[in-house]
């Protein structure tokens, strides 16, 4: 059994991670949210799952190092700074940071993965989304995960080669470029689609969450897997035997 503390305890998933752990064979430790320090949870834990605000990530990566701890980041809309931040502290502890916990979409990024492999670079790549009005990140963390998929596949940078957030007169899109369009509304948990167009066909992988309870099972399931495992950084596809 695994002692696991949630950063972010008062959000939307802090609060369906803390019902996974209250239902299931792991225990919860504790939860800190905005204002409060993660220092002490993490010498209380056996590893911190982070789901609240990428303003957060630096002191929470510090209250993890500082306890030998392993940590799972699920908070999306991180940038350069972030990544790096993580990739220095995977020197020291067990890192997943992922933008999608769950089972369905791992699966999902390696069918990607496969499909922008062998359909080469004529298919146009567009990655649509919607999530629920209270987002406040676009393009989803999963987006970009796909995106990534994709773009690895290809073995470009997904970073030189992404259209987002068209608008007016754009101009024709760029060959090989990977698009995303990002829709907000309601309650919705989280859709996804992967387009693959081409000439006169096109083929679409999707994935939809009916609710948060996929993501906060995954979460657990990786922070638990994470125990023990050596310093460094990984993916959900490691947890699943996808990588
Ligand atoms: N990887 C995955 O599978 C998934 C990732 N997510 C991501 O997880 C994150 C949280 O999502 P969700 O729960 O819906 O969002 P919420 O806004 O409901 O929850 C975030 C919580 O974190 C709190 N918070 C803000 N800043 C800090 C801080 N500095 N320290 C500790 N807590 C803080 C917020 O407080 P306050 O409200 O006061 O600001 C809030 O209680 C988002 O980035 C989202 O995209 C979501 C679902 C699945
Ligand atoms: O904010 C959310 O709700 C979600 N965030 C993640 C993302 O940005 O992709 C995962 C999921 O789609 C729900």
């Amino acid at each position: 059994m695994a002692r696991i503390g949630i950063i972010g305890s008062e959000g939307r998933m802090g609060q369906a991670i803390a019902q996974v752990l209250a239902e299931g064979e792991h225990e919860c430790a504790g939860g800190v949210d905005k204002g409060q320090n993660p220092a002490q949870l993490a010498q209380e834990c056996d590893a911190l799952v982070d789901f609240s605000a990428p303003v957060a990530l630096a002191e929470n990566l510090s209250a993890a190092q500082a306890a030998g701890i392993p940590m799972l980041i699920g908070t999306t809309g991180l940038g350069e700074r972030e990544h790096g931040a993580i990739d220095a502290a995977a020197r020291s502890i067990p890192i997943l940071q992922t933008g999608n916990t769950s089972l369905g979409v791992t699966l999902l990024a390696h069918l990607v993965h496969e499909a922008a492999a062998r359909l080469g670079p004529d298919w146009d790549i567009e990655v649509l989304e919607m999530h629920h009005r209270m987002k406040v990140d676009a393009p989803s963390g999963t987006a970009l995960l796909l995106g990534e998929a994709a773009a690895d596949a290809r073995g470009i940078a997904l970073a030189d080669n992404s259209e987002s957030g068209r608008d007016g007169h754009t101009g024709q899109r760029a060959k090989g470029a990977i698009g995303f369009a990002a829709l907000r509304g309601g309650t919705v948990a989280g859709e996804h689609s992967v387009i693959f167009a081409g000439e006169q066909e096109r083929i679409t992988l999707s994935h939809s969450a009916e609710n948060r309870m996929i993501f906060a099972r995954g979460a657990v399931k990786g922070a638990a897997w994470l125990i023990g495992m050596a310093p460094g950084r990984y993916g959900m596809k490691d947890v699943l035997g996808l990588a």
